[in-house]
């Protein structure tokens, strides 16, 4: 078990923020926190780390309480670029990490190299780009090979060159055993990254895996809609109508099976197309309502 956490509940004096966050992680896996502004990422994430009391309940990490301090030499927490010192320099953050985490001065240069910060590393952090500090937050963050690295919102800001740096990053440590837990506004990134979304709706965490949303949704543009439903029917195959076009789902019957009823009785199919669900088409659906101005 890499973290399990059951019932937990947040408030800022009335304001009841976390109303019960309960899941599990079992395995290394990525897991993207997605919620609009205020749905409580952050909020949660410093519960999570011991940097936030809680009114309820528990948090376990690694098995252990997540008030253990040994934990410390675990799991890392990526905040926002506010923790850094502007007159430190990248390599002094990095040393100083490894002198508390207890590690050798070298992984500091080790990992600077492997973030591609090495040519700014001996810089002032107050000349830094905002990527630069999200690499140098990020070469922080890993300095200790963690079990459980939590990031949030580590793509904020960065160029898509750095983001998919910042991406292939984060896969590699995941390969590696690493579970990485990342929240992000950026859902294309994530599509990318991972298949498994926490949606932050209302206090509550919604896990989903696109995975099982990604199964092949087909929208077939035919010659006469009217026609081919009443032959999808009479087969006795479910099909559903938007804008149109016919819809169906592989899960109902291969895509073969529809084109075979329409070749049968004459009708022409102008367009097949695959409507995957991502993160953004989930996200509008469970977000609507907040969407409308
Ligand atoms: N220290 C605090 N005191 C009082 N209220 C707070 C405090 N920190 C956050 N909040 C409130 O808690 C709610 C959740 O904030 P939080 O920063 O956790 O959301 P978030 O999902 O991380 O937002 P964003 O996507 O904008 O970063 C917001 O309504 C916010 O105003």
């Amino acid at each position: 078990m890499i973290i399990d956490v059951q019932g937990l509940k947040k408030r800022y004096k009335e304001q009841e923020v976390l109303k019960n966050i309960t899941f599990q992680i079992d395995e290394p896996k990525i897991v993207a926190l997605v919620g609009p502004n205020g749905s409580g990422k952050t909020t949660m994430m410093n519960c999570l780390m011991n940097l936030l009391p809680f009114q309820e309940g528990e948090v376990t990490i690694l098995g252990k309480n997540h008030k253990d301090p040994t934990l410390f030499y675990e799991v890392s927490y990526l905040q926002d670029n506010r923790v850094l010192y502007g007159d430190l320099t990248g390599e002094d953050h990095l040393k100083f990490i490894c002198n508390v985490q207890k590690l050798p001065v070298k992984k500091a240069k080790e990992t600077a190299e492997a973030i591609g910060m090495a040519h700014y590393v001996k810089k002032r952090v107050r000349s830094y780009s905002l990527g630069m500090k999200q690499h140098l937050l990020l070469a922080m963050a890993v300095l200790n090979n963690p079990k459980l690295v939590l990031l949030d919102e580590p793509i904020n800001g960065l160029d898509p060159t750095s983001a998919i740096h910042m991406r292939n990053i984060l896969m590699d440590l995941y390969t590696k055993g690493t579970t990485v837990i990342i929240s992000s506004h950026n859902l294309d990134e994530i599509d990318k990254m991972t298949n498994t979304i926490y949606f932050m709706k209302d206090g509550e965490i919604l896990e989903e895996s696109l995975a099982d949303l990604n199964i092949p949704h087909y929208s077939l543009t035919v010659s006469d809609t009217a026609k081919a439903m009443e032959h999808f029917t009479l087969a006795g195959l479910p099909v559903g109508l938007e804008h149109g076009d016919l819809t169906f789902s592989e899960t109902s019957y291969p895509l073969q099976t529809a084109i075979d009823i329409c070749n049968q009785n004459g009708i022409q199919i102008h367009q097949i197309e695959n409507r995957k669900i991502g993160a953004e088409k989930r996200y509008m659906e469970l977000f609507e309502s907040e969407l409308k101005p």
